[in-house]
């Protein structure tokens, strides 16, 4: 997986036996290489990495690819109560990499005649179905049943995720703690509070500018994933709804381990001799097809715990890591391919009809933006539950200049 290009750092751990015993072999070495090591186990040691810190060495490089026009992806995979959630969310007081994604994004935003509209959705695949975490509704059955789609071009979509517009940080936290409110979570012996579900969060950054004279579009997708944790159920002492839980999750984690396999297989070998990938054999790596295997910049954080008891989840996440190191993402800019042309050819015909041309995708921005806020500012105070956006919806839409 793409990650930020430094000295592999070697992370080495006394090798006891598979299952985390303690064999003969049990001091003998096992290397990993990954890009970073956050250690944050002690706040009062010299070595504790804050949140800051991770945003720092991660986030912000998300946040640039955003600008830069491409997808990215962060997702945190680890044993259950190795702190993924706290990583990608934390709390009020520590706020973990979404928060501080999406207030960089904001911040970075430039005074000129950029336009820039930001969408947010978010969901949670719970028990292998997919529940919208915005969206309220009285049948509970069917906010749990979202079907995944798949656009020849666009990749696969959840149909009827509602997208929420949101014009400043504010606006982002309130949709934030909706959705965490709902999220499906449960008391286990391994974690208090214990996510049950894989949640993705998810922000569609588009820019929109003239460059000489003729309107340019970038868009970037950005899937901020913090998935269920691995258990062992005996560990997290699961019965009943948890052990059914428990199962699905570790199903989907096995999926996401093949896919990941497969793809880092599939960079050694030659185009034609290349395996299949199944994707769809489970919803997070169907959703995540582009993220883990395409058109994106993803890290993979692993979390892990450094208790004694928790050595054997802890080599198979530095394993699983390991894999995922070995998949090379080729991804490209999203720059808008129908606009531009489209405005040159008419360019050559005549060249007033292009100023015509432009003015109208300006005041289509523009317009629709008005009527997308007042929407906001509607649901902002209680009179709706935010701006659902039609999948359908022309390319060419935005909030106004004033952001
Ligand atoms: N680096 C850390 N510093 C302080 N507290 C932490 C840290 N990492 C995790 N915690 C705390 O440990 C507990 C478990 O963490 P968290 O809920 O993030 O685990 P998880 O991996 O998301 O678990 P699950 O898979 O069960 O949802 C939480 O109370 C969290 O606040």
């Amino acid at each position: 997986m793409e990650g930020k290009q430094q000295s592999p750092i070697l992370r080495q751990i006394p090798e006891r036996n598979a299952e985390g015993g303690h064999g003969k072999d049990a001091m003998r070495i096992k290397d990993f290489t990954y890009d970073f090591s956050f250690w944050s186990v002690d706040k009062n040691e010299p070595k504790y990495c804050s949140q800051k810190q991770v945003f720092q060495s991660l986030g912000s490089d998300v946040v640039t690819s955003a600008y830069d026009g491409y997808n990215a992806c962060v997702f945190a995979y680890g044993q259950t109560g190795s702190g993924k959630s706290y990583t990608m969310m934390g709390s009020q007081d520590d706020q973990g990499l979404i928060p501080r994604i999406c207030q960089e994004l904001f911040c970075r935003m430039r005074e000129d005649d950029t336009n820039y509209r930001i969408e947010v959705s978010y969901m949670e695949i719970y028990n292998e179905k997919v529940r919208d975490l915005l969206k309220q509704s009285s049948n509970s059955k069917t906010v749990h049943n979202l079907r995944v789609r798949e656009h020849p071009k666009d990749g696969p979509y959840v149909q009827d995720l509602s997208k929420h517009i949101v014009n400043n940080y504010e606006d982002v936290e309130e949709l934030m703690h909706r959705g965490n409110s709902v999220r499906v979570t449960a008391t286990t012996k391994m974690n208090d509070v214990s996510s049950r579900s894989h949640a993705i969060f998810t922000l569609v950054f588009t820019q929109a500018k003239f460059i000489d004279d003729l309107p340019c579009e970038t868009t970037s997708k950005l899937h901020l994933v913090d998935l269920a944790g691995s258990e062992n159920a005996d560990a997290s002492g699961a019965t009943g709804q948890r052990l059914k839980e428990g199962g699905n999750i570790n199903k989907s984690l096995v999926t996401l381990g093949t896919v990941i396999s497969l793809l880092a297989k599939n960079c050694s070998l030659k185009e034609g001799k290349q395996v299949f990938i199944p994707y769809r054999d489970s919803k997070i790596t169907w959703l995540l097809k582009d993220s883990i295997g395409g058109n994106a910049r993803t890290i993979m954080i692993a979390t892990i715990s450094p208790a004694d008891v928790n050595y054997g989840e802890t080599l198979r996440t530095l394993r699983y890591a390991n894999r995922a190191k070995n998949i090379i993402n080729r991804p490209t800019v999203n720059e808008d391919n129908i606009v531009t042309p489209k405005v040159q050819e008419k360019l050559h015909e005549n060249e007033a009809r292009v100023k015509v041309l432009t003015e109208e995708w300006a005041g289509k921005w523009n317009e629709t933006g008005t009527i997308l806020k007042n929407d906001m500012f509607a649901a902002i105070n209680g009179k709706g539950l935010g701006v659902v956006l039609d999948f359908q919806l022309p390319h060419l839409i935005g909030i106004g200049d004033d952001i």
